[in-house]
């Protein structure tokens, strides 16, 4: 069987995401960070997530891939549809720093996710030889996508900062989960590799439920489906606009109204 056979077989199915009246605090905080958030996140489509900087973006993707677990008290709904056991199970996570392990090649980067999952459920890493190599198929053939296949044996260090995000995409691809949770992953690039990833991310991330942090309007005017913004403190999530034209998007004059119109929600929110 090809790997891209086996990856079919694997797929899981795009997934929503709903939160009703949700109220997070970190448990050494004094105030909930979150308040009264209530937000829609269709499956298949990207969501961009907006805010002043210290509103709780990040708190709030980190609470959805389950990384705060031990940290937060959470209040309110957080359902799936399909309902699943565990949300945390169904995401993959893409920091802004790429987080490459410097010891290990390329492949091997893009491959680790997938042999801690592994290692996680059996105790030890796959000893199925016919399945690692069914897995580094895979691995560099998402290699090929991003353009990285002949750097496959480099170092992380060996590599532009454009390079090295092209990895870690590379490895969020091939955990293939259905949920992809994005905090400002194209930030540190320069604006013309920017460009490049988003489109690459849009063209590779088409099926995913995407939930992007960003703080470029125009990135979310790119890329989004549905735009929310983090606003006041505690923060509420304000569902700003749904998009209906195909992504990405070419920066047009609608785009520049809307640019202006998140601009002035996010001052206002500044001054408050
Ligand atoms: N471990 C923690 N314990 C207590 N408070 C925290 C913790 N981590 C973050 N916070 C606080 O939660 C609030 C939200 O932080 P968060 O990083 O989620 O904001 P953000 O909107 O992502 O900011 P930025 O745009 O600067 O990345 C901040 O006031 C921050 O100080």
């Amino acid at each position: 069987m090809s790997a891209n056979r086996a990856n079919c077989e694997h797929r899981l199915a795009s997934l929503a995401i709903s939160i009703d009246n949700g109220l997070m605090q970190y448990l050494d905080s004094q105030a909930p960070t979150l308040q009264g958030i209530n937000m829609q996140i269709p499956a298949g489509q990207w969501t961009c997530i907006l805010g002043r900087s210290g509103c709780g973006k990040t708190s709030l993707l980190r609470h959805l891939a389950g990384l705060l677990d031990q940290k937060v008290v959470w209040s309110g709904s957080l359902r799936m549809d399909p309902a699943h056991a565990e949300l945390k199970d169904q995401v993959a996570y893409m920091a802004q720093q790429d987080l490459l392990m410097p010891w290990l090649s390329v492949l091997d980067n893009v491959l680790l996710s997938t042999r801690f999952g592994e290692s996680a459920k059996s105790g030890f890493f796959v000893k199925n030889v016919r399945k690692i190599h069914a897995q580094k198929e895979q691995a560099l053939a998402l290699l090929e996508k991003v353009g990285l296949v002949d750097n496959a044996s480099h170092l992380p260090q060996q590599l532009s900062g454009g390079m090295r995000q092209r990895v870690a995409l590379a490895r969020t691809l091939m955990q293939n989960k259905p949920v992809v949770l994005m905090d400002e992953p194209f930030s540190a690039l320069d604006a013309v590799t920017r460009y490049r990833l988003q489109n690459l991310a849009c063209a590779l991330l088409r099926d995913k439920t995407v939930v992007l942090i960003t703080h470029d309007p125009q990135e979310a005017i790119r890329l989004a489906h549905q735009i929310y913004l983090l606003r006041g403190d505690p923060s509420t999530a304000e569902l700003l606009t749904s998009l209906v034209s195909s992504t990405p998007r070419e920066f047009d004059a609608a785009g520049a109204q809307l640019q202006q119109r998140i601009m002035a929600r996010l001052e206002y929110d500044d001054d408050e």
